[in-house]
């Protein structure tokens, strides 16, 4: 009786590939880049697929508008998360804000974080982004290595915000343990790669018997090492910063020290690795798609000049259409998370007669999204004038009530950083070969990184490079008094920052 019931609703489920008794497709479950796999069955199967690993039902979404409808138009059913118990629970102890079910807990924890996030206090840290990028532009002159210069700019901008100090070289420790722990959780949230995600009651298991526990309490020590030391440093500086205002909230008073630690910690591992990979993506289609380069520098010369004696300031950037829908295009063509992230249901659901059971893993396909033919001509084309007319933004920054919190903040630090880079310099493959992409150039994983190319960064002119350096000289880089003008900006702005 129960199996005739459960097999009737499994007839019910949107169509996908066959499946095997009891594993389902779990022995095709990818590990490394699971979009390419995911895209294959989407042009096999349509716009709605389901997929079972191992009795976990997993329905793949490969259209803009049925994304739409179901994760944002239908939020309160589909805003919870895949349960993963070694990542989540057992090495995060369920204080990942990204991984959290949405419960009494995830929202203290989004009323915590709401007033740095608003949109009215995104402009009050224009000046450390200000500054921060400026610093880029005159690491990019003395090196081209992008692997590190990009992600100095991004972790230097999140740290500054939340703890108030820079990162400067990238050999911080702070920055090798946060790549320790960020493998570490790559490691642990592989589909298929724990016995424990597909029976969670072996995690009641003594950790004597349970080798996978060692590991996880290994791992959950390094991250709250590492959140717990910069939770301290951030309490002690002079200047406002996030982990100071946290503290100071009312909902802080509900939290012990360790949980609000990983809250600001999860928050520096959100920003970074983000910006980084976008601002990657961005320097890839510099070198294999360049001919857009030349109408942007037109743009932006217009604005600020064409002798470099000006570079581009935040309120030029509202005057640069085409810089905007070359951030876009960046987007479309690769997003930083190809795969998209993963939300769930929380009850069972219909959609076009197909059934979205409850617990169901709901992945929005972005890669498929932006390379639909049908929407897109040459989609693997990069063309920023796609933009130009269309209107409203693709879904770059996810769904519902799990939007990305910080995109008002992220906007900024990559708009500022493109329209920089490309005021200030020729940006050509270093060995002058225009750069041929394709899937081989991207590392797995929850971002995917570009990889195996090299860039040159050449001053446009002297007067550029001129510009740049005095730039660098000049601007305030002592995090005490930047953090004290952001504090000032919020203020002067009506918000009511709760620490100082
Ligand atoms: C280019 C940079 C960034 C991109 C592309 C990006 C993208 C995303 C995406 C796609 C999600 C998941 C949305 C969903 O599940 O539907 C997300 C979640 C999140 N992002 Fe971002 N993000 C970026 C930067 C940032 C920054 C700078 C911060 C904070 C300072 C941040 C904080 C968060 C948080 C807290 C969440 C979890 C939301 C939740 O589950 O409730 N992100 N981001």
């Amino acid at each position: 009786m129960v199996y005739a019931v459960r097999r009737r609703r499994r007839s019910k489920l949107p169509p996908g590939p066959p499946r095997l008794p009891l594993l389902g497709n779990l022995l095709q479950a990818p590990k490394a880049s699971p979009w390419i796999l995911f895209q294959k069955w989407a042009q096999e199967y349509g716009p709605l697929v389901s997929v079972d690993f191992g009795g976990t039902i997993v329905i793949l979404i490969s259209d803009y508008d049925i994304a739409k409808e179901l994760l944002d138009k239908r939020a309160s059913t589909y805003s919870a998360r895949p349960r993963m118990v070694m990542a989540s629970e057992l090495i995060c102890k369920d204080q990942h804000i990204l991984l959290r079910q949405p419960n009494a807990r995830y929202v203290l924890h989004q009323r915590l974080e709401a007033p740095v996030f608003s949109p009215r206090a995104a402009p009050s840290y224009e000046p450390i982004q200000d500054m921060e990028s400026k610093v880029l532009l005159h690491n990019l002159l003395e090196s081209n290595d992008i692997r590190n210069n990009f992600e100095i700019y991004a972790a230097s901008i999140a740290y500054l915000l939340m703890y108030g100090f820079r990162i400067l070289t990238n050999d911080e420790w702070q920055m090798h343990t946060a790549h320790a722990a960020l493998d570490d959780f790559v490691h642990a949230a592989q589909p298929g790669s724990w016995l424990v995600d597909s029976m969670p009651l072996l995690k009641y298991l003594p950790a004597f018997i349970a080798p996978f526990k060692r590991q996880a309490t290994a791992f959950y020590k390094r991250s709250t090492n590492l959140y717990m030391r910069n939770l301290e440093q951030g309490l002690r500086s002079k200047s406002w910063n996030w982990a100071k205002d946290f503290a100071a909230a009312k909902e802080a008073t509900q939290m012990s020290e360790e949980e609000l630690a990983w809250d600001v910690g999860v928050l520096q591992d959100a920003a970074i690795e983000t910006s980084d990979v976008f601002l990657k993506t961005f320097t890839l289609a510099c070198v294999s798609h360049p001919d857009f380069i030349s109408r942007a520098q037109n743009e932006i010369d217009e604005v600020v000049g064409c002798n470099g004696s000006r570079m581009p300031d935040f309120p030029d950037l509202s005057q640069m259409p085409y810089v905007h829908a070359i951030i876009e295009e960046v987007f479309r063509w690769r997003h930083v998370m190809p795969a998209g992230v993963a939300h769930a249901t929380s009850k069972d659901d219909w959609y076009n007669g197909y059934l979205i059971p409850k617990g169901a893993t709901i992945i929005p396909l972005w890669k498929a999204m932006r390379e639909d033919h049908t929407r897109y001509e040459n989609p693997m084309e990069f063309r920023p004038d796609r933009w130009l007319k269309a209107k409203g933004q693709l879904n770059n920054w996810g769904y519902g009530r799990r939007i990305c919190a910080g995109r008002h903040i992220a906007k900024n630090t990559i708009t500022i950083a493109v329209a920089r880079i490309l005021w200030a310099f020729h940006v050509r493959p270093a060995d002058g070969k225009k750069v041929v992409v394709d899937e081989s150039m991207f590392t797995g994983g929850f971002a995917s990184h570009p990889k195996g190319f090299e860039v040159s960064f050449e001053p446009r002119s002297e007067m550029h490079r001129m510009t740049i350096e005095g730039a660098y000289e000049r601007v305030e880089k002592d995090p005490e008094t930047l953090m004290a003008r952001v504090w000032n900006l919020q203020v002067k702005s009506g918000l009511k920052p709760r620490s100082t």
